[in-house]
């Protein structure tokens, strides 16, 4: 299999290195043209070749395309590529929070028979949410704790000094839509919730700064007619990036070691 990956910094990097354990024989990575990925690669399980348009991404002829690169890159890159057919596993689930995307990403798969496919990414125990919203009526709380450097460059740097914190620090209470498209780094995870049925308005989200945070948690209480349940996951950070888990990159792989073409029916 040839994976397209979009994106090679710290979720794109660690899951190059993993790929011996999956069908992946070839990788062509779109990257910015002033990037240092080419030169940071040392030669790993399968060989990568380094792009910087998307011509010449979709030229290589990649069978389904990864995209870890942000938010901007979801909305540059995924219509053009489902809509020429390309499936694609979208990891900034958050960038669906602007509804406008959502519907251009939909009507871009349907073009080009075509799935964007959402990893889990970081949360978890979104069969069951999504089995209790089909049946209605779910309220879904979220918390998301990290460590202060895991918000740097995040708006809680207007709200609390991230530096000088002592004790944990909810800086931001709100709904999951306001949540995914403030914190686009932070909180995909909300997204993930968010599509998987508590919905973007519906849910109600807190953000934490804890200085002894160890690594990054994310917990929700779900309360349906038929059933109450929480969950906690305590995950560690990416070597080079506090603020992505580990975990992301594990979800990711799954998506790709389990990812089947769509047979033509013709
Ligand atoms: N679903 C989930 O649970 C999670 C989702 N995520 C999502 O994954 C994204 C990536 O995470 P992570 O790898 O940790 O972040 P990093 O910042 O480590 O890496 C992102 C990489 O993407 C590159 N990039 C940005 N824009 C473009 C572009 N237009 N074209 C090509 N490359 C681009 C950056 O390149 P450069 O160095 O040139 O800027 C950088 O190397 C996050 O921004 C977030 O949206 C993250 C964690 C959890
Ligand atoms: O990796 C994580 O812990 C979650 C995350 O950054 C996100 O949801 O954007």
């Amino acid at each position: 299999m040839h994976l397209g990956l979009i994106g090679f910094g710290s979720i794109g990097s660690a899951l190059v290195g993993m790929l011996g354990q999956t069908q992946v024989t070839q990788v062509t990575a779109l990257v910015r043209p002033a990037s240092d990925a080419p030169q940071r690669h040392s030669a790993g399980p399968v060989p990568v070749a380094f792009v910087s348009s998307l011509d010449e991404l979709i030229a290589a002829r990649p069978d389904i395309v990864v995209e870890c690169a942000g938010h901007a890159a979801v909305a540059a890159y995924a219509p053009p590529l489902l809509q020429s057919g390309h499936d694609v596993i979208i990891a900034s689930v958050g960038a669906l929070a602007d509804a406008a995307l959502q519907k251009q990403v939909e009507r871009a798969a349907g073009a080009g028979k075509s799935r964007f496919i959402l990893p889990s990414g970081a949360i978890g125990g979104l069969d069951l949410m999504r089995a209790l919203a089909a049946a209605g009526d779910v309220d879904v709380a979220y918390r998301g704790i990290k460590p202060p450097k895991a918000w740097q460059g995040s708006p809680a740097e207007q709200v609390v000094d991230l530096n000088a914190l002592s004790r944990p620090v909810t800086f931001f209470s709100g709904n999951g839509r306001d949540a995914a498209l403030a914190y686009p780094k932070n909180a995909n995870v909300v997204a993930a919730l968010a599509l998987a049925g508590a919905g973007f308005e519906q849910m109600r989200v807190e953000l934490v700064a804890d200085p002894a945070a160890q690594g990054n948690q994310h917990s929700y209480q779900v309360h349906s007619p038929f059933c109450k349940y929480t969950m906690t996951i305590e995950a560690t950070g990416s070597p080079g990036n506090a603020r992505t888990s580990v975990t992301t990159v594990l979800s990711i792989l799954q998506e790709i070691a389990t990812y089947q073409p769509i047979q033509s029916s013709t």
